[in-house]
């Protein structure tokens, strides 16, 4: 359900909200502190603000102050205000502060839910809107702007537009692919074929005829003349992922190919010229396998005219939640979900995870919970992250665990009554209830109503 806090002082009128908009979650405020502590805890998209706000509720000068005050903490908040009848002054002067809208009193329940209906799909536009910026700050689908990436990105921008052999290293699920994508696309070879081939995923056997392809008739089954990956490549750019999985008995053939530009299809004689860009990547050690001497020096310099170190997610600090961000966004679209964010736990727990199948595990992870989540802020287990990888609690969170402990715990040695329980704690009843209300411990209320 979607969040509207509601400051107004009546309660009268909050009364007639809460039942009047069932759709909502509505949360209260009665004054401008109040408010700011409301707004802070819910983080809403909308707030409804009456502008006469104690201590001075005949003027409107609380209420601005309120409202300025929102949009300092924070500046999308979708601010309908709520004036008397005739006063426009007031309702311009908020609006030129920044409030979304305004309306009259008194409260015509039908004209507000369109009103907050407006305010939500704005605020959700401008939510996604704001996702696929940061997705496109960089190089089109590398997302992030740590150090790191801004540097590799940089490298990106400088090594595209030559013809440098270049090696793309780093760990699994980094993003070798996409970075072999976006130096093709930034290169003028941009309107030919980008070509990947993963040398680890093909047996031994066939990754010859793949990648330099056969004559008719080279070996059973060879029923016509096909081209290799490499030919397909031509004018193009061609990955070679993985390619310290390459066999040791190809890695000659590789290295001809490379100083001279030409090949030779497997079954064939003749020797044909492709003019190609190689992109090559791994993950493994190149260097320690040429020392083990499981992969060719030639080779090995051959290819690594340039090499660029692709980081590890975990070191690409506020990436994290970047790209959990522009994920979430990209699988509510998928999905046709509404979930609107991460709980404070859930970002906690990502920063210090170390994912060790670095992107490619957290879009396995964000696409499993944006479908199984059953709340509209993502949690920590709806990622399978543990509290323990959550280890920094706020202070909030803390205060939070403390109270809710002690009252339940002295409701207990109450036997559910609520004004021993108060006096336990040496808070007044009224104060109980606020807490009850604050940390959401209806079962202690109803209990005390059945008895
Ligand atoms: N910076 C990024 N922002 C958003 N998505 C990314 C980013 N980098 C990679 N991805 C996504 O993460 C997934 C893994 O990327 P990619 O296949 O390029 O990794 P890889 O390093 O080549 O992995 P492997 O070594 O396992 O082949 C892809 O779905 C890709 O779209």
């Amino acid at each position: 359900m979607k969040t509207v806090l509601v400051i107004e002082d009546d309660i009268g009128i909050q009364k007639q909200l809460k039942w009047s908009l069932p759709d909502y979650e509505l949360v209260f405020a009665q004054d401008r502190a109040s408010a700011l502590t409301q707004l802070r805890r819910y983080e809403p998209e909308v707030v409804t603000l009456d502008l006469g706000l104690p201590p001075d509720p005949a003027n409107a000068s609380e209420g601005l102050a309120c409202l300025h005050e929102i949009l300092t903490l924070q500046p999308g908040c979708k601010v309908i205000v709520v004036t008397g009848s005739n006063d426009n002054e007031h309702a311009l002067k908020a609006i030129a502060l920044g409030a979304y809208d305004y309306y009259q009193k008194p409260i015509d329940t039908a004209v507000l839910t369109v009103i907050l209906d407006r305010a939500f799909k704005l605020s959700q536009l401008e939510i996604e809107n704001k996702a696929l910026r940061a997705a496109n700050l960089n190089n089109a689908d590398i997302i992030g702007n740590s150090d790191a990436m801004a540097k590799a990105c940089r490298t990106v921008e400088k090594i595209a537009p030559t013809e440098i052999t270049t090696l793309l290293l780093g760990e699994s699920g980094t993003g070798k692919e996409v970075f072999a994508r976006a130096i093709h696309r930034q290169s003028p070879r941009n309107n030919k074929a980008f070509v990947a081939i993963n040398c680890a995923s093909i047996p031994e056997n066939l990754l010859e005829s793949e990648l330099f392809g056969y004559e008719k008739g080279a070996f059973t089954g060879a029923n016509k003349t096909t081209l290799g990956k490499i030919e397909c490549a031509n004018g193009g750019t061609l990955l070679l992922d993985e390619i310290g999985d390459m066999p040791l008995s190809l890695q000659a053939k590789m290295l001809r190919f490379l100083q001279e530009r030409v090949i030779e299809r497997v079954g064939g004689r003749q020797e044909i010229e492709v003019d190609v860009r190689v992109i090559c990547a791994t993950h493994r050690n190149l260097a320690e396998m040429v020392t083990e001497q499981s992969f060719r020096e030639d080779l090995y310099y051959r290819i690594s005219e340039i090499t660029l170190l692709i980081p590890p997610l975990r070191q690409r600090g506020h990436d994290i939640v970047v790209i959990a961000k522009a994920l979430l966004n990209k699988f509510n679209h998928e999905f046709n979900t509404q979930i609107q964010g991460f709980t404070e736990s859930a970002m906690q727990a990502m920063l210090q995870y170390n994912w060790p199948g670095n992107i490619r595990e957290l879009q396995n992870k964000l696409k499993s919970a944006v479908i199984l989540a059953e709340s509209k802020y993502i949690s920590a287990e709806d990622i399978g992250l543990s509290e323990q990888h959550s280890k920094t609690d706020t202070l909030r969170k803390v205060r939070e665990q403390a109270e809710t402990g002690a009252i339940r715990h002295a409701y207990t040695l109450a036997n559910g009554n609520l004004s021993k329980t108060a006096d336990a704690l040496g808070i007044t009843r009224p104060t109980l209830y606020a807490l009850i209300d604050k940390y959401r411990l209806h079962d202690l209320r109803s209990i005390e109503a059945e008895t």
